[in-house]
């Protein structure tokens, strides 16, 4: 088990991170996620063991790791990091940046390069010379490289951020797929709602250097504690208690697109901004005295068109 207990850290005065504590089991996916700045990567780098912490302790099995002050390398053995920078060698092929990994008294080694292609999607990369790679390609290569020994941690700092969209869900299924396979305990930094909602045990959502929330895909999305853990996932609606009720002291209620429908009728008269079309509905902006607000509806509305919503 992996327990991050009561860490502090920051580069200057100033904190990263704040009092951080959580702990994941072998084969658990944890999914790191907030806005830009807030301290994923360099939670990353201090279970990794790249930074110093004077505050707070990680263990792995119930064994304080000592961090970078300690270790002759930093970094744990029995991890891997995969930086948002990729950290491959460009003028060697694809097949020796993964091999470097491995010994070469291992029999199985051709096999097991084989097998991490497979699962990354660039078998037919083998030979081609990194430099050679576009930025998507070096991506699957270096998730490819940080199992070729295979971790028993994996930390992956926005795995998929190079990645199109016509191959990321394929690439996505087969890492997770694999990780739960090998009982590897994965904790990803992530900007992606998927990597989160489909296919995380856990979401840890940070703000001003502290865990705001955390919990399953289920119980972060459904009940979202704030208006900020709720827009990790979707545009959201904040709309005051006095709105659906006067005489109720003011709270400000969440509300996703897709819980606010047209009515034949209702108090709440709003006027259509904009339709963006989603694919599987379209998004209509409207205004409600004087808001923005925002809900799901299966046709395009016209600009200026006056429709009633049901909110409650
Ligand atoms: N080496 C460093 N020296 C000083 N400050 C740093 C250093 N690395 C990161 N920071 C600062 O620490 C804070 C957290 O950075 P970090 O990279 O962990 O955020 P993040 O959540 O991973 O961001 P992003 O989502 O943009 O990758 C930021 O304010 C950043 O400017």
């Amino acid at each position: 088990m992996l327990k991050v207990e009561n860490v502090g850290f920051g580069y200057t005065s100033k904190e990263v991170l704040n009092n951080i504590s959580f702990t994941a089991n072998k084969g658990n996916y944890i999914a790191i996620v907030g806005e830009s700045g807030c301290g994923k990567s360099t939670l990353l780098e201090i279970i990794y063991g790249l930074l110093h912490i004077e505050k707070g302790s990680v263990y792995w099995n119930n064994i304080k790791l000592r961090g970078p002050k300690f270790q002759l390398i930093p970094g744990e053995p029995f991890m891997k990091y995969l930086p948002q920078d990729f950290d491959l060698m460009p003028y060697i092929t694809v097949e020796e940046n993964i091999g470097k990994h491995l010994s070469y008294l291992d029999e199985n080694r051709s096999r097991r390069i084989s097998e991490l292609l497979e699962v990354v999607d660039m078998t037919e990369f083998l030979k081609t010379k990194v430099v050679n790679l576009s930025g998507g390609q070096k991506q699957r290569v270096a998730i490819a490289k940080v199992l070729a020994k295979e971790p028993e941690v994996l930390l992956l700092d926005e795995p998929f951020s190079h990645i199109d969209n016509f191959r990321k869900n394929k690439l996505r299924r087969s890492l997770f797929k694999y990780l739960k396979s090998k009982n590897i305990l994965c904790v990803v930094a992530t900007h992606d709602t998927t990597d989160a909602l489909s296919f995380a045990d856990e979401i840890i959502v940070l703000k001003n250097a502290e865990i705001v929330a955390k919990g399953t895909p289920q119980e972060i999305y459904n009940n979202p504690v704030s208006g900020y853990v709720a827009s990790f996932f979707n545009e959201i609606n904040e709309i005051s208690s006095t709105i659906l009720n006067p005489n109720t002291s003011e709270e400000i209620l969440l509300r996703y697109p897709n819980q606010i429908k047209i009515a034949k009728k209702s108090e709440f008269k709003a006027t259509v901004v904009k339709s963006y079309f989603k694919g599987v509905c379209y998004l209509i902006e409207a205004d409600l005295q004087g808001k923005s607000i925002y809900f799901e509806h299966s046709k395009s509305l016209s600009e200026n068109e006056k429709v009633y919503l049901n909110i409650k």
